[in-house]
């Protein structure tokens, strides 16, 4: 079931709130907003909103014998790619970016943040459908800019299908299919990536595909390769 409401500070702290609380949350429901005053993007940033875009957020109740749940953040990569797919223009290119945006041409279109609150997994989903708000320092696009998109509802109806399809991949299949499929929708192999761990320096270094956990792997220029665990990804020649 999808609800939409008018207005709120964040859909993500709506359920966060809901699940400290003691509530139970199903699966399959979705929390999506028209307004959020207080949208929170990954890494402690805030995701501003725009009329007509999609922001909602859903739950994961991880179970025994599940992939682990930080797989997650790669399976909703892949359900907002499959979304978005048939409104993107000939000519334009969707590409996930590890660990989980997309990019439309170069630019971000959609951000993806995940939160556990009493072992549920919150996983909320911004998508630029027909504004693109400002990120500084980063490059970011809307599909709006590319011509007439779907309204925020018939995207809403399209990605919780999406989702709930992945979902059930996720647990029936497992990590190895997935990991293909995704790298399948990822820039291409080579891809010059500058890479911010969590209290280091910036690392440069050409992508290098996923370990069998997904991870990122990052080939230095010195030839040894590196595995990113955690940290802020951005395409070395997107502009500033
Ligand atoms: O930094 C990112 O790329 C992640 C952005 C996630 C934004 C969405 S919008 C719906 C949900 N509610 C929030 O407050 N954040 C997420």
């Amino acid at each position: 079931m999808i609800r939409t409401v008018e207005e709120t500070g964040s859909t993500n702290a709506d359920l966060a709130a809901r699940l400290s609380g003691g509530e139970y949350l199903p699966e399959g429901d979705w929390l999506v907003a028209e307004r959020q005053t207080a949208g929170r993007g990954r890494l402690g940033r805030i995701w501003n909103d725009g009329a007509g875009n999609f922001m909602g957020s859903t739950v994961v109740r991880p179970g025994p014998g599940d992939p682990p749940p930080s797989s997650l953040a790669l399976m909703t990569g892949l359900a907002v790619h499959e979304a978005l797919l048939p409104f993107v223009p000939q000519g334009a290119a969707l590409w996930l970016k590890w660990p989980n945006d997309l990019l439309l041409s170069g630019a971000k279109i959609a951000g993806i943040l995940l939160e556990v609150v009493a072992g549920t997994v919150i996983v909320g989903i911004g998508v630029n459908l027909a504004a693109a708000p400002d990120i500084p320092g980063r490059a970011v696009t809307s599909l709006s800019e590319y011509g007439p998109g779907p309204g925020r509802d018939a995207f809403a109806e399209a990605l919780a299908a999406s989702f709930d399809r992945e979902l059930h991949r996720w647990r029936s299949a497992g990590l190895a299919p997935l990991l293909r499929r995704w790298q399948s929708a990822a820039h291409p192999v080579g891809t010059r990536l500058t890479v911010l761990p969590p209290g280091e320096e910036a690392v440069e270094g050409s992508y290098a595909g996923l370990s069998q956990d997904g991870n990122l792997l990052l080939k230095l220029d010195n030839g040894t390769q590196r595995v990113i665990h955690a940290g802020d990804v951005l395409l070395a020649s997107a502009p500033d």
